[in-house]
């Protein structure tokens, strides 16, 4: 705080009378005496100096590039996120139950791409976290094997030169609402003034899918485990989220095939054909206990390519019929009434984006016959027309395209108008969609649960109260000057 002399041309204090030059200087020019010249030096420099202070502390001190390193270890395949996607390879750690220390191997080529990515100086202080998602969740449900492959990704990560902050399988409900989190932050929509309405957020993984979004009518008290509160930037949020375990695309349509009668697929196109081990099928803890007696242990996977068939057997997974609350999405499953626009991410993207169908303004009708075109187009030419696209994908869409539909409309309920409420999204703002932004942020405090204290005047507002505030304040030292050195200049009257 700068403190300045207190004179002032309307105070005729004694001490200001005291402060300025003694009777031997009268009628000599003020202005060049020494006192005056210092003083009005003094006055400047204060001046400059709070100047200076306002603009430096109002000044946007540079975002501290930060870095934050989340492995997303799904249960097809492990990302490495950095802000950016370095993808490992296609195989989720779950995989490796067997051969545990192999899950460690596989995260090591990335990582150290990663090492390279970030600058050396931060290495220290850059935090780094692996969230396991559906496939480890099924792999502890299966077996105590998780524990094994966790503990080899934690000796793999902890030899890079990073903060490991640890490695842990995230609940369905972590995965859901971190997803929110990633897609209303990315969206400008938290840190917002209150009221403005979020986007739900929709999650389609290999073993697993999400839905999260915040309902009015939603209080959380009907089904509370399906209640999530957050309070972010001042705001509350009372987020409705369930995660749906083995009905992530891949292990939905191991539970189709699991069907007795399997052998001819509406799913697949006509001509595809593949020789297929049933294990693969019943080792799956999502058809435990669905295991026939007597089965070879392999099938002829024959495609056929019928979209309406395809979309009956898909139904067939899903139970619609008992519900114990108000209302249910599929297998007895409370949801609140659906609201707002959507954003649906990963495997919803990958499949739809593939498919030309990310449009959703397209009436839903057409939609659908578009996917029976493809499904009913022979395998042959759809690897004519599809060369540089994995065959592992490539078979895959016409019933994951289907499942995605019937999940959509059927499972949860969009009508064919809100259909369109929905966003089939890879990224926002060069920010890939997904739990892994939203994890990170809530583990670094990055996003407070209070409002950051707004400034009272945005920050050209205070360079221009500053200013004028200087200006004011030299003009009132050239005043305080002038009439007091008149008055000082003369001999008071000694009455
Ligand atoms: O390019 C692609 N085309 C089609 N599907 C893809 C592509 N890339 C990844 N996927 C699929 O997206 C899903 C990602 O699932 P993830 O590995 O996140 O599992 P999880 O979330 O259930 O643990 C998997 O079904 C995977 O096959
Ligand atoms: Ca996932």
């Amino acid at each position: 705080m700068f403190l300045f002399p207190v004179c002032s041309p309307f105070l005729t204090s004694p001490s200001c009378l005291s402060v300025f030059p003694p009777p031997e200087m009268k009628g000599k020019n003020p202005w060049n005496t020494p006192t005056t010249i210092i003083i009005t030096v003094i006055g400047i420099i204060a001046i400059v100096a709070l100047v200076t202070v306002a603009v430096l502390q109002n000044r946007h001190l540079p975002q501290k590039y930060k870095y934050g390193i989340v492995l997303d270890a799904g249960s097809s395949h492990t990302s490495v996120y950095i802000y950016k996607l370095c993808q490992i390879y296609t195989v989720g750690i779950s995989s490796y139950a067997s051969a545990p220390w192999k899950a460690g191997e596989s995260l090591r080529a990335c990582m150290q791409d990663v090492e390279q990515q970030v600058p050396k100086k931060r290495h220290r202080q850059t935090p780094l976290y692996l969230g396991a998602t559906a496939g480890m969740r099924l792999l502890k449900y299966n077996s105590s094997m998780s524990d094994g492959v966790l503990q080899a990704v934690e000796e793999a990560l902890q030899k890079f030169p990073f903060s490991y902050q640890g490695a842990r399988i995230l609940s369905g409900q972590e995965e859901g609402a971190f997803g929110w989190v990633t897609v209303n932050y990315l969206d400008d929509r938290l840190s917002q003034v209150c009221g403005l309405e979020t986007t739900g957020a929709l999650d389609l993984g290999g073993a697993s899918t999400q839905i999260s979004f915040v309902s009015d009518k939603y209080n959380g008290s009907e089904s509370p485990s399906n209640s999530v509160n957050f309070r972010l930037y001042g705001n509350d949020y009372n987020l409705y989220t369930h995660s749906f375990l083995c009905y992530g695309k891949d292990q939905a349509l191991l539970m189709t095939q699991s069907v007795p009668e399997m052998l001819n697929d509406p799913c697949f196109n006509p001509g595809y054909t593949a020789i297929k081990n049933y294990s693969k099928i019943y080792d799956s803890p999502c058809l435990s206990g669905w295991k026939p007696q007597k089965i070879p242990t392999h099938f002829t996977h024959n495609g056929t390519g019928n979209f309406q068939q395809c979309q009956r057997i898909v139904k067939s997974i899903f139970n619609f019929t008992h519900c114990k609350y108000s209302q249910c999405s599929f297998n007895g499953i409370f949801q609140p009434s659906l609201q707002g626009q959507f954003g649906a991410f990963s495997a919803y993207y990958f499949v739809m984006s593939f498919l030309n169908l990310t449009d959703t303004t397209m009436p839903l009708e057409a939609v659908k016959a578009k996917l029976a075109h493809y499904c009913s187009t022979p395998w042959n030419q759809i690897k004519q027309q599809h060369p540089e696209v994995n065959e592992k994908y490539l078979a895959g869409y016409c019933f994951s395209g289907t499942y995605i539909l019937t999940l959509l409309m059927e499972g949860y309920n969009f009508t064919s108008e809100e259909y369109s409420n929905i966003k089939f999204i890879k990224k926002i703002k060069d920010s890939d969609a997904g739990w892994t932004l939203g994890y990170m942020l809530n583990l670094t405090n990055m996003i407070p649960a209070e409002a950051p204290d707004s400034p009272l005047l945005p920050y050209s507002g205070y360079v221009s109260l500053v200013t004028i505030m200087a200006i004011l304040l030299f003009i009132l030292f050239i005043l305080c000057l002038c009439p007091l050195w008149t008055r000082c200049s003369k001999q008071p009257e000694i009455v």
